[in-house]
């Protein structure tokens, strides 16, 4: 039997004694892209802090690969291939692009204290450089990461991520700040991220990309999910228009 990518099971959580998630139950399918939809305050960041582990669950469950991952800590997390972009950026602007990406291979599989576990540096550079190319990023290895574009830099972030080889991403609006002739490209990365049976779960308040990327998408609406389908199907439905779409289209 195959596992989902990441599995949320019943899960709450409170701020103090406020609830603000409330018995959320998701799955992203090995290969699945799954959008994360609704309106401001709707408790979509509180999600994603609860699956990457900054936030305990006062109930329910979260699984990666059938695993129970629910009391691990958020690095534990990330060693068992979960993947988390922020809104800030992580990128160190004055070394090169190159450089940012080796760096962040290095610290996912070279830092080992076992020495048989280290990578050398051609090797760590191969590893760079073949996730540059996903990226699309292949030609700006050497150009300074603080000179980059915001759509490039978006997209250097993704690269770092990559350089962990995760296989569930949690995206944090990727395009948000992206101008919208740079959208498509980084779109076409995004689309990408699924190959090789990697899970991914975005948050995205760009609808047009939403629906273009995303097998499923759910929504999130105080909290608690109103449903989660085909892209088509959550635009049809009267509740989610309702209570989202209706606002925000
Ligand atoms: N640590 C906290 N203490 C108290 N309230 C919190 C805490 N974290 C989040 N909240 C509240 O929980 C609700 C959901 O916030 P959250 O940031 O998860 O929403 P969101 O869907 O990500 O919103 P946005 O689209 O604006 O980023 C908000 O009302 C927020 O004020």
């Amino acid at each position: 039997m195959t596992h989902p990518a990441l599995a949320v099971d019943g899960v709450s959580w409170h701020a103090g004694t406020v609830p603000i998630i409330n018995e959320v139950t998701l799955t992203v399918g090995p290969g699945e892209f799954v959008a994360l939809i609704g309106p401001n305050g709707a408790g979509k960041t509180s999600l994603f802090n609860v699956v990457s582990g900054l936030r305990r669950p006062s109930a329910g469950r979260v699984l990666m690969g059938g695993a129970d991952v629910t009391r691990l800590a958020p690095h534990k997390r990330a060693r068992r291939g979960l993947g988390r972009t922020f809104q800030t950026s992580a990128v160190f602007g004055s070394l090169s692009v190159a450089e940012n990406v080796a760096l962040a291979v290095q610290a996912a599989r070279g830092g080992s204290m076992r020495p048989w576990r280290r990578r050398s540096d051609r090797q760590i550079a191969a590893a760079a450089r073949e996730v540059l190319d996903q990226v699309g990023l292949g030609e700006l290895g050497r150009k300074a990461a603080g000179s980059l574009a915001h759509g490039q830099k978006r997209k250097l972030e993704i690269a770092l991520l990559l350089a962990a080889e995760p296989r569930m991403l949690l995206l944090d609006e990727p395009m948000a700040g992206v101008s919208a002739e740079d959208v498509p490209a980084l779109a076409e990365v995004v689309r990408g991220l699924t190959a090789g049976g990697r899970g991914v779960l975005m948050v995205e308040h760009h609808m047009e990309v939403v629906l273009d990327l995303a097998d499923r998408v759910a929504v999130l609406h105080h909290g608690s999910l109103l449903g989660c389908d085909t892209p088509d199907a959550v635009m049809a439905d009267a509740t989610v228009q309702r209570a989202y779409l209706g606002e925000a289209l």
